[in-house]
């Protein structure tokens, strides 16, 4: 490697490094779309022991990188067939909250759609009740789950801020998920054991699944008595160019956006005019077309309008990416300086669902690590 080549791939290695350091929100990732590759590859060959799967057809199929919309939902099928039983709900709850904590995710909403299997015996509570068991268990990070009173003598903030001496914080909360293939009544036993879980670190619903499959008809009662009942609500909104859908949903004016890939003119003068803040998933939007490429992303017309935002994942085991990954990918396609991404994780704060305790918090987690992020360069130069 010559000196230019060697200075170049330093260079890349310390941004990368800094978009590790840097303190980030995660507010759109589905706990089935983050599992690892690893652990699918685990499953599926137990599977594949017992005869269930034949390994080999699904190795395939989960090492390949095709990621088209359609292609998603097929995969979404196999891992919920690998996924779901109580005990590896569990697991995979357990190994996604370490994962996005050891690249310091401080803030993490989890959203996951709650299943009823009878073969397994799971209701949509019994899901649930697994899923927090992960999280509990969690034993790598410190995890604060059940609200700002959890811990009363020591605050999750001052722990965060406590450097490497410790164990690694993170505040999780979840987001239950209707799947656009569910029935209104199934979709509203979803926004009622929200409402049940409310005091378990459930936070608020998410409308997801197969854009091209049900109608808004069908969860406009589950996401009303959502909003009726005070839970906040978030929607994915445009993956794909349904007109109607869309223009429901900016009226229904959910408390965030997922996406908002396809909307036109008039609907993208709505968006900005209501204000409400977009959950960014670039590679997401990209590996399924939603957006033509990263630097035609609309991310750059959003930032540019200063309108509400916070970069997400989506699903960083599908995709192979991570939260750092893609605020390194916004600094590298749209020119963001260190400050300028600093100011933008710090920003996701405000659209979090959390009380203002756990903002009030987290905001002290960013002023705490600003002096030493952005005199990031100044420290690492020579001497
Ligand atoms: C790629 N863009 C996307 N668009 C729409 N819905 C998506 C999605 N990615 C994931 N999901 C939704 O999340 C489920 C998997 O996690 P859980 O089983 O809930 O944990 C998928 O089945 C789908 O309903
Ligand atoms: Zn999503």
């Amino acid at each position: 490697m010559d000196t230019e080549t060697e200075g170049k791939a330093a260079a890349v290695e310390e941004m990368r490094e800094w978009c590790v350091a840097l303190p980030k929100v995660e507010l759109h990732a589905h706990l089935n779309g983050s599992v690892r590759n690893s652990t699918l590859l685990e499953l599926a060959k137990q599977l594949g022991d017992k005869g269930i799967i034949v390994f080999e057809d699904v190795k395939d199929v989960i090492m390949k990188s095709d990621r088209s919309l359609p292609e998603c939902f097929k995969l979404f099928d196999l891992f919920h067939i690998l996924t779901t039983d109580h005990d590896t709900v569990t697991r995979i709850a357990k190994e996604v909250v370490e994962d996005f904590a050891a690249e310091n995710v401080v803030y993490l909403e989890i959203r996951t759609t709650p299943k009823n299997n009878e073969a397994k015996g799971m209701t949509k509570r019994s899901y649930m009740d697994a899923v927090i068991k992960g999280l509990k268990a969690v034993e790598d990070v410190d995890v604060e789950l059940f609200g700002s009173n959890f811990r009363t003598n020591e605050t999750l903030s001052s722990k965060l801020l406590d450097g490497d001496t410790k164990k690694k914080k993170i505040y999780v909360r979840l987001l239950l998920s209707i799947d656009r293939r569910e029935t209104t009544s199934a979709a509203l036993d979803t926004v009622n054991l929200a409402m049940e879980m409310m005091d378990q670190g459930v936070i608020g619903i998410d409308l997801s699944g197969n854009p091209v499959v049900g109608e808004w008809e069908t969860y406009l009662p589950a996401l009303q008595h959502a909003k009726n009942l005070g839970i906040p609500v978030t929607i994915h909104c445009g993956e794909v160019a349904n007109r109607k859908e869309i223009q429901a949903v900016l009226d229904f004016c959910p408390q965030r956006l997922g996406h908002v890939c396809c909307l036109n003119d008039v609907e993208w003068k709505k968006l900005k005019s209501l204000m409400i803040p977009v959950e960014i998933c670039l590679t997401s939007n990209v590996m399924t077309g939603g957006a033509p490429s990263l630097e035609l992303h609309h991310f750059a017309d959003l930032y540019n309008a200063k309108h509400p935002l916070s970069l997400c994942t989506d699903d960083s085991g599908l995709f192979s990416t991570s939260l750092s990954n893609e605020y390194y990918l916004v600094a590298t396609t749209f020119g963001l300086s260190k400050s300028e991404l600093f100011q933008l994780a710090q920003d996701a704060v405000q659209f979090v669902f959390a009380d203002d305790v756990v903002k009030k918090s987290l905001k002290e987690v960013f002023k705490h690590a600003e002096k030493r992020l952005l005199m990031w360069d100044e420290l690492a130069a020579p001497s």
